[in-house]
């Protein structure tokens, strides 16, 4: 395990904070300390005060080269080259966090080259900032001697990037292709979609007789996963998709925007949302999710939602009025909702009855028994 000096913005609610937490132990760090902070402004996160407090807690990190400072916030460059500075251990902020987690869980040759497109398109206003500061002679050594080194680099960085988007384009393309033969072999799409860890994939497996790896982590599935399958005679394709988390970064939502744009061309988007938790936290998660969904352009698309890990809620009463909740709420805000239906991917318990939902919908008969 690495360690982690944790930066802290004092605005997060108690599951944010949690979440915070299950992304670092995700991406294997430890915690060793936590600073809380408010930021001074938007650009300046941290006051002298703040600073001075963060540099003192590093100091049992400096010398480690595996160890960060994780500022759970967004870092601007000239931000980060003050706490590096001051602190003398490197510092991520929470887009490379999740970057790094990414990283760990990415197979294809498409998600490895949306990572390094990410990284490399955050990472490039640090790299004007360090030649800004070599200029001024404030950061001597950086990178090599007089800032020429920094030049060379930001030059391959930039070449790199084109070079990227163009393989992506042309994955994209043959993406497209095989959409297209799916489509035209007549298989209607069910993209599965929703919060990190809330059992997409397990779903996906029941459903499709697959083995793909699913888990506690978060962002097991960074790749969407297409399987056909087929229900009562009908055949259909089922695509699992990488899951959201709070205030996804904008760097991500681009680069992972092949992923999500399967939920976008499919025909019934099936919504698996853990019911197994606070009702706050259900309700929270339930709307930043619809949120994340319009802006990639999913917006009345026919809609179930799995209500999964009902094994896990053993009073019904508190269960019904919970599935009460989740479908006043998913209805104001979203029109093509079609139900939500109770179940529990890991026992299968209510996948039967969402099956037939799902295949009447796909089917467009009226008056199913479902
Ligand atoms: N008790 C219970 N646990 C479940 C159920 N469905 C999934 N889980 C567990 O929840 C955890 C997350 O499941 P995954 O299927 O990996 O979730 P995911 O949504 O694919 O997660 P990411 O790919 O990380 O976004 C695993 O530990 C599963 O075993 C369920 O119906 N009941
Ligand atoms: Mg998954």
């Amino acid at each position: 395990m690495r360690r982690a000096l944790l930066a802290l913005p004092r605005r997060l609610t108690g599951w944010e904070e949690r979440e915070a937490y299950a992304l670092l132990e995700t991406a294997g760090y430890t915690v060793v300390d936590v600073v809380r902070y408010r930021p001074v402004s938007r650009s300046r996160l941290f006051s002298k005060a703040k600073l001075e407090e963060l540099a003192a807690k590093a100091e049992p990190l400096r010398g480690d080269e595996d160890a960060r400072i994780v500022v759970y916030d967004e870092l601007k460059p000239r931000e980060y080259f003050r706490v590096v500075r001051e602190a003398r251990v490197d510092a991520i902020d929470r887009t490379l966090l999740i970057l790094e987690i990414f990283a760990l869980h990415a197979g294809s040759r498409e998600a490895k080259l949306q990572i390094e497109l990410a990284r490399l398109k955050h990472q490039l206003p640090v790299i004007k900032e360090a030649i800004r500061l070599a200029k001024m002679r404030e950061l001597p050594g950086f990178l090599g001697p007089g800032g020429y080194a920094v030049d060379a680099y930001y030059r391959y960085m930039v070449s790199r990037i084109a070079r990227i988007r163009r393989e992506l384009q042309e994955l994209r393309r043959r993406r497209e292709i095989e959409r297209a033969k799916r489509r035209s072999a007549g298989l209607p799409h069910v993209a599965i979609v929703g919060y990190a860890s809330a059992g997409k994939t397990t779903l996906f497996n029941r459903i499709s007789g697959e083995k793909k790896p699913a888990g506690p982590e978060y962002f097991t599935t960074i790749s969407p996963k297409v399987k056909a399958t087929s229900f009562d005679g009908l055949r259909f394709a089922v695509v699992d998709t990488v899951g959201f988390i709070s205030r996804i970064p904008p760097e991500i939502i681009e680069a992972f925007h092949s992923t999500l744009e399967e939920a976008a061309y499919a025909d019934l988007i099936l919504y698996v949302l853990d019911v197994s938790e606070d009702e706050y936290v259900i309700t929270e998660k339930l709307s930043e999710g619809l949120d994340t969904l319009r802006r990639i352009g999913v917006v009345d698309k026919p809609m179930l939602i799995a209500a999964n890990k009902v094994d896990l809620v053993h009073d019904r009463s508190d269960l019904e009025r919970i599935l009460g909740l989740i479908e006043a709420m998913a209805e104001s805000v979203y029109p093509g909702l079609q139900g939500v239906i109770p179940v529990s991917a890991a026992t299968g318990e209510g996948v039967g009855r969402l099956l037939c939902r799902v295949a009447t919908l796909l089917r467009g008969t009226a008056g199913s028994t479902c």
